[in-house]
């Protein structure tokens, strides 16, 4: 479903994409996983179109996407930290994307119901703590069932019941087929969701391997040791 072809991307003299070569199927959860400023971020920025690579491809449905602007439908993106105009209340972003969005007939309003967004409709986006901020994210990132989703770091700064309502549905789109791709720091929430794992190391790709097959490699039964051993040890799969 995503094709990503020898991806390189640097800022000044920093290469933060160093060849990334990787294909992503349809139903699965992939988690992108690696230490802090490894590129996770600007790789999912890539295939969104935020960022533009200096070579290579990508690829949806074997469409080439850079320097285009339609196929942004078909992904549903939750940032690491949402930034809304602070006075706008929640009711006005949900109608204002709705209305972007006005051909969309298929409108999903799950979350917003179990978040129950709609009992603070009225309080403005600049007065909200970051955890609701996140639900808004959340509810907006899944309204329009996009076939792939994007999600950075979704629980960080979730309450605990939250962080599960989230976690459940995406696996319950995953069950309808979509891609998710989800960046997170948190092994054991990554176990709970994730098919696969790719890592990066400065800008390339250390491994991208199921977790079954992550543990079966490295003979661990925890996904954080597994990751561990390969990190700690040099070990290639
Ligand atoms: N707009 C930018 N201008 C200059 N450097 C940038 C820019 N965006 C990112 N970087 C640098 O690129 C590197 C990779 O950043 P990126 O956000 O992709 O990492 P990450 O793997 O998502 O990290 P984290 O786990 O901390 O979120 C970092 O060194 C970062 O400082």
């Amino acid at each position: 479903m995503i094709t990503i072809k020898n991806l390189h991307k640097s800022y000044g003299k920093l290469q933060v994409l160093r060849d990334v070569s990787v294909e992503f199927g349809t139903g699965k959860v992939v988690s992108i996983i690696g230490p802090n400023g490894a590129g996770k971020t600007t790789m999912s920025k890539c295939i969104l179109g935020m960022v533009l690579p200096d070579s290579g491809d990508i690829q949806i449905n074997g469409q080439s996407v850079l320097k285009k602007y339609a196929y942004r439908s078909q992904i549903g993106y939750m940032p690491q930290i949402g930034k809304y105009p602070e006075n706008m209340k929640i009711r006005q972003v949900i109608e204002m994307i709705r209305d972007i969005r006005k051909k969309e007939k298929d409108v999903d309003e799950e979350l917003i119901g179990l978040y129950a967004l709609e009992e603070i409709y009225d309080k403005r986006m600049g007065a909200l703590s970051g955890g609701t901020k996140q639900k808004v994210s959340a509810a907006l990132a899944f309204m329009f069932n996009p076939p792939i989703l994007i999600l950075d770091e979704p629980t960080a700064g979730l309450d605990p019941i939250a962080a599960e309502i989230l976690k459940a549905k995406i696996l319950k789109e995953k069950k309808r087929g979509k891609l998710i791709l989800i960046t997170s720091h948190i092994m054991s929430e990554i176990e709970e969701v994730s098919d696969e794992v790719l890592c990066l190391v400065d800008g390339s790709i250390k491994f991208y391997e199921s977790i079954v097959e992550l543990k079966a490699h490295t003979q661990e039964d925890r996904l954080s040791r597994a990751v561990a051993k390969i990190m700690n040890e040099g070990y290639h799969p």
